[in-house]
């Protein structure tokens, strides 16, 4: 096994040993204050720092300590690559000021200079590879397939741009937690390097990046490209799924050519670990550098993980510039028009609900008869018959509000609907103000009053609505709310569907996977080469993936495998979970206010 952290041998710079540009050295030092340091690197230390009173990272390399050509080397990869790319998910390259000596006297400048300081925004949260290890830490799954796309986005504008970034490890990997949602952004390119495309064939390459997550080419010192990053993208997604250092689980030599054994890294992933991202993680470490999956491929996948498991709030970070405008307008939350909003929004689901013929079977079966014969009377609510039920209702639920004056529900009820009538009662008086004024004037404003009149009627059909459902809906809780707490099944169902979601989504992504896979391979046909083996065998893998995710997911339940073919039993049996659900919270919360 290959031991120390870094390796670095000769490697061909064109321009090597010329002076830096005068352009990349745009920090005046004046502007730049100081601060604690916050990490350090083979090349130096990096301190947390302002810059016109704005937040960065100043990574100060210390020419002395370092062997000239390689440190000149190092010092030019890093700010030539940082200076010409921009990507969000990429640490964005501000500046570079050089510490001048004591006593100058050569004639570069570079060598002339104490240190260097290479000025970049700072990224708040810490980086990838503290996170992995603070196993006391929860690191949701949902949040480690985000950062593997954003790493992956970052290495797909990489190689787009021809730059093979060598040294792809999850200490390179920063938190950016000011931003919502929380972002991972690659940085230390001092290992980057341009391909020159002219040339045919990969280029025989120096040695370098992190041993534990070194390409087994590159650690053989033999011709490597773009896909040694794959590799050590891989290895950063398997020590995200082990929460590990990968190379004190999986030890790897030079008997096995330094291999990754696949068969031993699959023993160790734990169950809850999506089988699509596992699998991922693997093929990205397979040996053969063709193949392994591009970053094109890998986005696509990891694009249809986040969307099966996406960043909920709690990562998100509410003080972020960025984050979405969630913050209410001022007194927003009590006007009256909100409330009714809420309301309606209530109303609208249960109604949605009982329109399904299966949902009123399963209600009816456990007594809930009664909220579906008024709601299905608001469903039909334009029909001249069902309106006239709704008054007979109304005045029935009237007095049920009447009856029940001194219940705290009530009183909520109460409130939202002397809301509605603010509403209307507002509407009512700026309307009749147009009224007025239109009587003296033009025949357009007849119109209006029409309008108005229309609005007018709305409102109190609305109000008539809520006043019906609440008003029965109360006394439905009080009568059957003891009755919903036994009930236990909303759960089972709830988790029931959600698998079901999966399988559909994954079918999805398997259809989409071949489809592409096929177009593009079409696309190649006239260039039978390796490319088309390699998109073959992708397919492959990815389709004996799904195979297995199928059938666990199929075997694992039964009821399930009837459920799938019939989905929309399954969709309305969710949603009689979740009404149940909602209500039983509703009751138990009223028998708190009532304790
Ligand atoms: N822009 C930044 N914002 C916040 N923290 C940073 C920033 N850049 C670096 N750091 C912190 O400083 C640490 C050291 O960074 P640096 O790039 O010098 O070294 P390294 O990648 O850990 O090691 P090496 O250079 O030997 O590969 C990082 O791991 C990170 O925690």
């Amino acid at each position: 096994m290959i031991n120390g952290e870094q390796t670095m041998v000769e490697d061909e710079l064109p321009d090597q040993g010329k002076p830096m540009s005068d352009e990349s050295a745009d920090i005046d030092i004046k502007d730049l204050k100081i601060g604690d340091s916050i990490g350090s690197g083979a090349y130096g230390m990096v301190y947390r720092g302002t810059l016109f009173n704005s937040d960065v990272a100043i990574k100060k390399i210390q020419n002395e300590k370092n062997e000239k050509n390689e440190f000149i080397k190092y010092l030019k990869r890093e700010v030539a690559v940082l200076k010409n790319i921009q990507h969000p998910n990429i640490v964005q390259f501000i500046g570079v000021y050089y510490e001048p000596l004591a006593s100058p006297s050569l004639v570069n400048r570079l060598l002339n200079s104490s240190s260097t300081w290479i000025v970049t925004e700072y990224v708040s949260g810490g980086n990838l590879h503290e996170r992995i290890k603070d196993t006391k830490k929860e690191f949701p799954i949902e949040l480690r397939i985000k950062l593997s796309l954003d790493i992956a986005l970052a290495m797909a504008y990489l190689h787009s741009r021809d730059i093979i970034f060598r040294d792809l490890k999850s200490k390179n990997i920063l938190i950016d937690d000011s931003s919502s949602p929380i972002r991972g952004k690659v940085c230390d390119f001092g290992f980057a390097r341009i391909l020159n495309k002219k040339q045919q064939g990969n280029r025989h390459l120096s040695i370098c990046g992190t041993d534990d997550f070194m390409a087994p080419e590159v650690i053989l010192g033999m011709e490597y490209d773009e896909t040694a990053d794959i590799f050590s993208f891989g290895v950063v997604l398997l020590e995200m799924i082990l929460r590990r250092k990968v190379s004190k689980v999986l030890e790897r030599g030079p008997q096995s050519a330094f291999e990754i054994d696949q068969d031993a890294a699959r023993q160790l992933i734990p169950d809850d670990i999506p089988i699509l991202f596992s699998d991922l993680a693997l093929d990205c470490i397979k040996y053969q550098a063709e193949e392994r999956p591009n970053f094109s491929h890998i986005i696509h996948i990891l694009k249809q993980l986040t969307s099966l498991f996406p960043v909920v709030h709690t990562f998100d970070n509410p003080l972020s510039p960025t984050s979405s405008p969630i913050t209410p307008r001022k007194n927003s939350l009590n006007s009256p028009f909100t409330k009714s909003m809420r309301m309606n929004s209530f109303d609208f689901k249960l109604s949605n609900i009982v329109s399904s013929t299966s949902v009123q079977n399963n209600l009816k079966s456990q007594n809930l008869n009664f909220t579906l014969l008024n709601l299905n009377q608001l469903n039909n609510q334009d029909s001249p018959s069902q309106s006239q039920n709704n008054n007979n209702i109304n005045s029935n639920s009237n007095n049920n509000n009447n009856n029940n004056n001194n219940n705290s529900n009530n009183n909520f009820n109460n409130s939202d609907i002397n809301n509605i009538n603010d509403c209307n009662s507002n509407l009512s008086s700026s309307t009749s103000t147009v009224y007025n004024d239109s009587q003296q004037t033009i025949i357009d404003e007849d119109e209006l009053d029409k309008e108005d009149e229309e609005n007018r009627n709305k409102v109190n059909s609305l109000k008539e609505k809520m006043m019906t459902v609440m008003g029965e809906f109360d006394v439905y809780i009080n009568k059957v709310g003891k009755e919903l707490l036994l009930i236990s099944e909303e759960d089972h169902i709830s988790q029931k569907y959600d698998e079901c979601r999966k399988v559909i989504e994954i079918k999805k992504v398997l259809g989409e996977v071949i489809e592409s896979d096929m177009s593009s391979s079409q696309q190649q046909s006239n260039t039978p080469r390796k490319n088309s083996n390699v998109t073959n065998s992708r397919v492959a893998v990815f389709l004996k993936s799904m195979e297995r995710s199928l059938t666990e997911i199929y075997l694992s339940s039964d009821t399930l495998k009837q459920r799938i073919t019939k989905e929309d039993d399954l969709v309305e049996s969710l949603l009689l979970a979740r009404v149940v659900s909602k209500i039983k919270k509703i009751h138990l919360s009223s028998l708190d206010i009532k304790n």
